[in-house]
């Protein structure tokens, strides 16, 4: 695997945690194969190792196929490695636990609940107090900017409104990490990008750990600390990126992000990277 910290030397690479802290995940040598009856197995991914810190918006990224949502799902814990581990805060991952929380590409609200009731839905599966409950909904429904509609249904709210509920009711339980598989990927363009400014917001306002899955590259580099950039046939991290060109801040809007310097180039390498990838597949 390969480590490339771009436009800047290792040395003024931002971070956004403590160097010496133990990660919060850490994926150790991870291979996964899938039984196909009557067929070959299938090796989706193969030695997979990478760690994200606390606090730090981790990003898979790599064309289709090459296992961002396999591995993203086995941190979810609903897919067990075949070989290798994977921890979270030092323990190792064997199921499913709510401090992992999955926001998917597909709208998941319950279109009989309100905003307010989707939101508390998973704390009152959790027994916490009626008050409790009430007031962390509020907190996050105000976070992702949906305080005038709590008392709607997810009928009457847009695509974007609706991820906006998902992932108000993700972080109202509180997750040690945040998982997304392709959050955006059903978004409009106009609305993706908003919404990748409030997740911005989010992260900082939240102090979350997140993970992501995308293959788009623009998103990749406006969220992440640190891309896994993955290839494929079996699924490997190919190179590890840290877009230094930040220099650690994380930027709020797209289009100062875009006037950096240092992101140009870090979009062509990512670009000819996925080229790269697409050329072995023919
Ligand atoms: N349940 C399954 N059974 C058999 N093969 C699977 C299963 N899930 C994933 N695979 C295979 O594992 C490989 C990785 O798939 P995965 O969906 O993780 O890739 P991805 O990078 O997330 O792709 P995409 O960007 O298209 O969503 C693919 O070859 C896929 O066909």
């Amino acid at each position: 695997m390969n480590r490339s910290v771009n436009n800047a030397s290792p040395s003024t690479a931002g971070q956004n945690y403590a160097a010496n802290a133990p990660p919060k995940l850490r994926l150790k040598e991870v291979g996964k194969s899938f039984h196909v009856p009557r067929g070959e197995d299938i090796q989706a991914i193969a030695n997979v190792s990478f760690d994200t810190h606390e606090n730090e918006v981790c990003v898979l990224l790599g064309p289709s196929g090459c296992g961002k949502s396999t591995v993203l799902r086995m941190v979810a814990g609903l897919e067990q490695p075949t070989t290798g581990e994977l921890m979270l805060d030092g323990e190792r991952i064997t199921g499913p636990a709510q401090e992992r929380g999955m926001v998917f590409q597909a709208y998941t609200s319950f279109d009989w609940l309100t905003v307010q009731q989707n939101v508390e839905y998973g704390m009152r599966l959790n027994r916490v107090p009626k008050q409790e409950r009430r007031d962390r909904a509020e907190h996050f429904i105000e976070l992702v900017g949906l305080s005038r509609f709590a008392g709607t249904y997810p009928r009457h709210l847009s695509g974007g409104m609706k991820q906006r509920v998902a992932i108000a009711r993700t972080l109202a339980n509180e997750p040690a990490i945040l998982l997304m598989d392709e959050p955006f990927g059903a978004l409009d363009a106009q609305t993706r990008w908003q919404m990748q400014e409030l997740m911005m917001e989010i992260v900082e306002a939240a102090n979350t750990t997140v993970l992501v899955v995308t293959h788009d590259i623009e998103e990749a580099i406006f969220l992440a600390d640190r891309i896994e950039f993955m290839s494929r046939h079996p699924g490997r991290v190919h190179e590890e990126i840290i877009p230094a060109f930040k220099q650690g801040q994380r930027i709020g809007q797209k289009e100062d992000l875009i006037g950096l310097p240092g992101y140009g180039d870090l979009e062509r390498h990512i670009l000819q990277l996925m080229r790269e990838q697409g050329r072995d597949e023919t």
